[in-house]
């Protein structure tokens, strides 16, 4: 049985004066799965994600966020649904004058005023422990590896229980072994979490280690949307051709 759609995109389109970037775009990523936007540079990956959180405005179609149009959405309903959000960024993007304590407080101390300091640490300490980090809230950010340093930003970005977290490009420019445990980190999150997991990426065997999904976007629209498996048996040209850059000649 099909799961509830936690994210749907419908015929977005969006141009940016001649260019234009999302032709019809077709997306629906169901509660607690992990779909993987998979594009080469330049194809709209992050224009795509920047609607699905209501920072973009299409110019026709519709974006839906757990069942409300994000899009038609602004000041106080907007930040209620984008709190449904997580964000991991590329970089991390962690405080590096905080410790990893603090960077993972800091959502708790800006937006939820009314818990105490037992009660941040105790979200912080379970945070950490999702993510396999207790006993390095005391460091800072620069003692860590690149990967503890992911895992950090996701226990901050999971702080405050979202419904869906967003990766972008989380494996980019990292060496094998941390590329590793990002994908473990991303498929952990799903697991134990519940989360609905959207990632956008270049990264083609990540995209196949962590998704149940893998979309392909090309010449602005979402051309695949099959699992790994039979993806990898896709006949379309622009899929091929992508492939091969990593499989080799099939
Ligand atoms: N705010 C903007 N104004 C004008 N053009 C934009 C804007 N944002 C994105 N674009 C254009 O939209 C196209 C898609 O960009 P986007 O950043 O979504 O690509 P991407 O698939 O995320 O690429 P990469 O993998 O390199 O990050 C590009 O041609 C870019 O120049």
């Amino acid at each position: 049985m099909a799961g509830r759609p936690m994210i749907e995109v419908i015929d977005l389109h969006k141009s940016f004066a001649e260019n234009h970037v999302l032709r019809g775009v077709n997306l629906s990523v169901e509660e607690g799965t992990t779909v993987v936007i998979l594009g080469s540079s330049g194809s709209g990956k992050s224009v795509l994600m920047k609607h699905i959180i209501g920072l973009l405005h299409p110019d026709s179609g519709r974006v839906l966020v757990d069942g409300e149009e994000i899009s038609k959405l602004s000041g106080r309903d907007l930040n209620r649904v984008r709190r449904k959000f997580g964000m991991v960024f590329q970089f991390s993007a962690l405080f590096d004058s905080m410790t990893v304590f603090e960077n993972v407080a800091f959502p708790l101390r800006e937006h939820q005023h009314e818990l105490s300091e037992s009660q941040i640490r105790e979200v912080v300490d379970e945070k950490l422990r999702l993510v396999d980090l207790d006993g390095v809230d005391r460091k800072m950010p620069a003692e860590l590896s690149g990967g503890m340093r992911k895992r950090v930003a996701l226990a901050r970005a999971i702080a405050r229980d979202p419904k869906i977290v967003l990766y972008d490009e989380p494996t980019t420019g990292l060496d094998p072994i941390t590329t590793e445990s990002v994908n473990e980190m991303i498929e952990n999150a799903r697991d134990r979490l519940g989360v609905t997991s959207l990632v956008i990426s270049h990264d083609i065997p990540s995209a196949f280690r962590v998704a149940d999904r893998i979309a392909v976007l090309h010449h602005g629209k979402i051309v695949e949307f099959l699992p790994p498996d039979e993806l990898r048996e896709s006949e379309h040209p622009h899929v091929r051709t992508f492939l091969q850059t990593w499989f080799g000649r099939a």
